[in-house]
């Protein structure tokens, strides 16, 4: 699938993972909607873009994806500029196993809340033009990580999401492709704040200690270019792919049959 003239929603796309997923998007022809409930760095992002790329490109909507009132208005500014959506990528997310409720909202619920809209406007069964939805899951969506089971559970909760819906759009004729990218440890915000946001695991988290110490980390790009990837392979439907820095990897499940 090409990219050029496109439109992308992007959710947590201020910083991290999701700018870098923004960026790609834009340097490749799309037209992107960012996403994010952090206003004040939405917002200076959207002055970077806006000189490297030209202003009509993007649009920043400040947006908590727990709110579906909030979701609903975004994908309307986004319909009422850009007059389509073609590609959707759920990335907002949070590792915090104190406010253990708060991450399932808005790791897993918020997926499902936003998947939902775009699909009342996507979905080719009732008047939409297809397209194609990337989820950010995690190798924590894959096995286990013993300092954060919450996080855990609602990335595993992300990739069955994803490949079951990827299953119903081809058994009901969506036209909607739906892929996870999985990636290992990646250079953000969210790992540098770690420390505190483990709660009563913060005792069981040498592994992860190790691999940032050893600097075995990703860079966003690198994320970033696997889930373009998902996006514009059309033969990629129900993928979950993992991404370290030793690697790429298309993930293998058991089937029903
Ligand atoms: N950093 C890592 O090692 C890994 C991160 N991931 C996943 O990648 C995604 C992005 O994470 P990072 O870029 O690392 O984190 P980050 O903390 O740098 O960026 C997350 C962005 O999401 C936004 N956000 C958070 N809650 C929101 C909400 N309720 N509504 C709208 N926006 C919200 C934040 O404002 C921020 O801009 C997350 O889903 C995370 O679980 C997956 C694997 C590894
Ligand atoms: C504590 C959670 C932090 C971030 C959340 C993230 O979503 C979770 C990731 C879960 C697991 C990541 C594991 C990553 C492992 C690796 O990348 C290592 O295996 C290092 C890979 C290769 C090393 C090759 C070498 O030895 O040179």
């Amino acid at each position: 699938m090409a990219l050029n003239g496109k439109i992308a929603v992007v959710t947590g796309a201020a910083q991290g993972i999701g700018r870098a997923i923004t960026e790609l998007l834009l340097q490749n022809g799309a037209k992107v909607a960012l996403l994010d409930a952090n206003k004040t760095n939405g917002e200076s992002l959207k002055e970077v873009l806006d000189k490297l790329f030209g202003e009509q490109t993007t649009l920043f909507l400040h947006c908590n994806v727990e709110s579906e009132e909030q979701i609903k208005a975004a994908f309307q500014k986004t319909l009422g500029t850009f007059g389509r959506i073609d590609i959707l990528c759920n990335n907002a997310g949070i590792l915090n196993e104190e406010e253990w409720e708060k991450t399932i909202s808005i790791n897993l619920a918020a997926v499902v809340r936003t998947t939902y809209m775009a699909l009342e406007h996507m979905n080719k069964m009732t008047g939409g033009q297809g397209g194609v939805i990337v989820n950010t899951a995690s190798m924590a969506g894959l096995g286990p990580l013993k300092c954060c089971p919450v996080y855990t559970a609602t990335k595993h909760g992300v990739v069955g999401f994803t490949r079951a819906m990827a299953a119903a759009s081809t058994a009901a004729g969506y036209g909607i492709r739906f892929n996870a990218i999985c990636p290992g440890l990646v250079k953000t915000e969210m790992l540098s704040s770690l420390s505190n946001k483990l709660g009563q695991f913060s005792h069981l988290a040498e592994e992860t200690n190790t691999i940032i110490a050893d600097k075995k980390m990703l860079n966003v790009t690198e994320v970033a270019d696997c889930l373009l990837e998902l996006v514009t392979d059309e033969t990629k439907n129900g993928e979950a792919l993992q991404v370290r820095c030793n690697g790429k990897k298309y993930m293998t499940f058991p089937v029903f049959t």
